[in-house]
């Protein structure tokens, strides 16, 4: 049987390794020390050579370890925070390592003091439940169990073990650039804050113990409440659900959207959709992740965006030789055309039109003396929401006329000396729950 530590050669995972080796003699268990080379450092190479020739002479001197490395390919891309990108990066690379190395169980050094700095710093943020839970004490992930047996242990204890065994350990240079938030914290807060509070680390690591607590029993409540009012394909009956009390109802739409997705719906997205979904029953749409959110006859669904444009009614064609109300068939609406006096399509042009949902690619004008651009930005330029770019899209032969929540392109408009209309797309809105 083999165990994995991941190995930073930092103070804790250095005392973590030894101390796992040293409880592994005599049982048969392989000890195998992970390192990760971030590249982000000028003395990650000097890194490298250290943790590997500590695991050396360890093991020169009896204990059952091995030591094994990687360097992760890559940079962290532009704008993207580098701890982020460290941390994902490191996971998957230590994931990896342990497949490879045949071990079921990667232990990590994190303690109390690091549990408590986590609630602190997810508090700062305005955190709900699942970051004040802060980090758990073991996870199966990937096929891995991930664990971190030093979470209960004070750093004064990892200190000692230290000492008692002379070991030497990395100091990076790194935890002390008061850029990123936890070196903050640690350096100009943590020291006042035991000294006014010589409890708080176990206090803090408490609470975020009962925050776990809790959103357990929120996962729980979330699970019972969306049988009740998810239909047989999981999409989330508006109706139903609005009965729900507000705190069941957000509680709710957070877990439906993490399942749904197959992502984190963040605070915002949720607010909002708290805000709007009840207002309504018209059809509508909210970004979200990789797809979009869509109600639709008083249903809620998440649609993955690859799916979205071939899952719209089918292009049609008609006909419209006056002003009026048209209803399109499979659409969830009717086109309003009215004779107007300028900004308007030529009523001859409406002889032939082809409706067709939104496929990518088309181009819009708003303004005669502008240029042609794509819709995302036309939407994005007139702050067009979400839930009014839903509709058809009409085209006279590969002409784009109008486009819902823009209007008609400019490089259609009439010049007067003929009858001139406007379109609108007026989307349901009596669809019943
Ligand atoms: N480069 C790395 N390679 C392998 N494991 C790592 C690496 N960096 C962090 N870890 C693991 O994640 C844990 C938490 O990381 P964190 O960055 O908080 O600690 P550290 O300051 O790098 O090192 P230490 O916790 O060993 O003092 C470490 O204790 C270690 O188990």
């Amino acid at each position: 049987m083999r165990v994995a530590v991941a190995y930073s050669g930092g103070r804790d995972s250095t005392a973590l390794l030894h101390a796992t080796a040293r409880a592994a003699l005599d049982t048969g268990v392989q000890v195998v020390g992970l390192h990760v080379h971030h590249g982000l450092s000028p003395h990650a190479d000097a890194w490298l050579t250290h943790c590997r020739q500590q695991v050396e002479g360890w093991a020169a001197a009896g204990l059952p370890v091995s030591f094994m490395f990687r360097r992760l390919p890559g940079k962290p891309a532009k704008g993207e925070s580098i701890e982020a990108w460290a941390r994902d990066a490191r996971y998957r690379a230590l994931e990896e390592m342990a497949e490879e190395q045949g071990a079921a169980l990667v232990l990590l050094a994190h303690h109390r003091r690091d549990q408590a700095e986590t609630f602190v710093l997810q508090a700062l943020r305005g955190a709900g439940m699942a970051g004040l839970s802060a980090m758990p004490e073991s996870v199966a992930r990937s096929g891995l169990v991930w664990a971190r047996p030093w979470l209960n242990a004070g750093r004064e204890q990892v200190e000692a073990y230290l000492q008692a065994h002379q070991l030497s350990f990395i100091d990076d240079d790194s935890n002390s650039d008061p850029r990123y938030a936890r070196n903050r914290l640690r350096l100009q807060v943590w020291p006042k804050l035991l000294e006014a509070f010589p409890q708080a680390e176990s206090s803090l690591a408490t609470s975020a113990a009962w925050a776990q607590e809790a959103l357990a029993l929120q996962l729980e409540l979330a699970e019972f409440d969306l049988d009740q009012v998810c239909d047989e394909k999981l999409a989330l009956r508006l109706g139903d659900w609005q009965k729900l009390s507000p705190a069941r109802c957000s509680n709710a739409l957070r877990a439906w959207i993490q399942r749904s997705s197959g992502q984190a719906a963040p605070a915002s997205l949720v607010q909002r959709l708290m805000a709007e979904l009840g207002q309504a029953l018209a059809p509508a749409a909210w970004p979200h992740g990789d797809g979009e959110l869509r109600r639709y006859r008083g249903r809620l669904r998440f649609m993955a965006a690859a799916s979205i444009a071939s899952s719209e009614a089918p292009a049609t064609d008609m006909s419209i030789s006056r002003a009026g109300r048209y209803r399109l068939a499979g659409w969830g609406g009717v086109l309003q055309v009215q004779a107007v006096k300028q900004g308007g399509v030529p009523l001859a042009r409406l002889a032939q039109l082809q409706i067709r949902p939104r496929q990518g690619g088309e181009q819009f004008q708003r303004a005669p003396a502008s240029t042609a651009r794509s819709l995302k930005k036309c939407f994005q330029e007139a702050a067009v929401p979400a839930w009014e770019r839903e509709g058809p899209l009409l085209f006279a032969g590969d002409q784009l006329l109008y486009v819902p929540g823009l209007g008609v392109d400019a490089r259609v408009w009439g010049t007067g000396g003929e009858r001139i209309m406007s379109l609108r797309w007026l989307p349901d809105s009596n669809a019943k729950a």
